[in-house]
């Protein structure tokens, strides 16, 4: 697919919100496309539901603009524009039945009742439920109240869909059921959806996109995927998953990569475009290595472009996953790494000398 030609359908430029000597967000500029599952992930605070309620219209901005479909959403009113908010826990009216409920905010439109009826039909195929019209809001499964809320929003044909932390009421049982559901309904309307979470894991199962906002500002915005494998700060590497910070030189440059050397794990090759602007030879940076991308080579298990031997100091058992603390020989102290190994290799014990291996490519430098 080319993201090139795909027409942002929201375009944020400069956006600025102060409550008060509050600056919720500091400048925020983005462009969201058409059809995508997009995310706004961060810590509690740090501004996305503020950012979400200035897409819906719920707040005006201090400063900058919003477009939406091609159109400034400046004094826009929140129900005139082609966006529609699901809520936390998706808040369904108990005392009406399902084809009332979906058909809430069509009351306020002056149509037919039988333009309403037909609606409201569609709207409930789209989600599949088509015939539960009748049915009280309480004989419905929680899969089924999610996609009644959805068709409450679909029925009044947004272009995109606001969801505000719609799962976190949810155990995580059904929290996990609730989010594939979610995505591939969103998959098959087509639908661009907005989601704002404070849960790593719900943004890289969900997303197309994910922006980072760490207090008022975007961190990253990127694919789930080249956030986790390419995070561009410490920052973001830890909030989005484990990862092992070492300590490492630019040793040498040419025009097209670094070579970096890392304690306990030798020299490495870094492609410029992959390094921190600014990065020069003989300069101290940081890297990181996802715990998962270290495997304790058994005899003949896997082939390792690198490999090191050390000590076992800590073995936690999950069952299906292995976490070990081994520290390597390094330059003069040893370096401690953590790693993650699945299931199905034998456990290493504490005290025992194991060779680690590694991918050249494992290596990300930070800034
Ligand atoms: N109406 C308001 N009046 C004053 N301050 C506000 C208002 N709304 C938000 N803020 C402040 O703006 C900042 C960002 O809030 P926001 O609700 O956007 O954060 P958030 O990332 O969604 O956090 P959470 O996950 O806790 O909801 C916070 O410091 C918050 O206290």
């Amino acid at each position: 697919m080319d993201d090139a030609n795909h027409q942002p359908i929201i375009e944020i430029r400069d956006v600025v919100k102060s409550f008060g000597s509050v600056k919720a967000l500091k400048g925020i500029n983005a462009d969201i496309r058409e059809g995508e599952f997009f995310s706004l992930l961060g810590p509690s605070g740090c501004g996305k539901t503020t950012l979400l309620r200035l897409i819906a219209g719920f707040e005006q901005t201090t400063s900058g603009t919003i477009a939406i479909a091609g159109q400034s959403m400046k004094d826009i009113p929140a129900n005139k524009r082609p966006t529609n908010m699901v809520f936390q826990s998706y808040a369904i009216f108990p005392h009406l039945n399902v084809a009332e409920n979906v058909g809430y905010g069509l009351v306020r439109k002056k149509i037919s009742k039988a333009d309403m009826t037909a609606e409201v039909e569609k709207a409930l195929s789209m989600v599949d439920l088509a015939g539960y019209g009748q049915r009280a809001a309480h004989e419905l499964s929680g899969g089924q109240r999610q996609r009644v809320a959805l068709a409450r929003a679909l029925v009044m044909r947004p272009k995109v869909i606001l969801l505000d932390e719609p799962l976190s009421a949810l155990d995580k049982k059904l929290r996990d059921q609730m989010q594939q559901e979610l995505r591939s309904l969103q998959k098959s309307l087509g639908i661009t959806f907005i989601l704002v979470t404070h849960d790593q894991e719900e943004a890289l199962i969900m997303s197309d996109r994910i922006a980072v906002i760490f207090d008022g500002q975007i961190a990253q915005l990127a694919s789930p995927e080249e956030l986790y494998r390419r995070p561009v700060s410490r920052k973001i590497a830890s909030f989005i998953g484990v990862m092992n910070f070492l300590e490492a030189e630019a040793t040498g440059a040419t025009d097209t990569h670094f070579t970096i050397r890392v304690p306990a794990l030798g020299e490495v090759e870094i492609a410029r475009r992959d390094a921190p602007a600014g990065l020069q030879a003989g300069q101290i940076n940081v890297v990181g290595v996802r715990p998962e991308m270290f495997t304790i080579v058994s005899d003949g298990t896997g082939s390792f472009a690198r490999t090191a031997t050390g000590t076992v100091i800590s073995t936690d058992y999950y069952g299906d996953m292995t976490y070990y603390s081994v520290a390597l020989p390094g330059a003069a102290d040893p370096v401690t790494i953590s790693m993650r190994n699945t299931a199905g290799r034998s456990i290493a014990r504490d005290g025992s000398e194991v060779t680690v291996g590694w991918g050249a490519d494992s290596i990300v430098l930070l800034e």
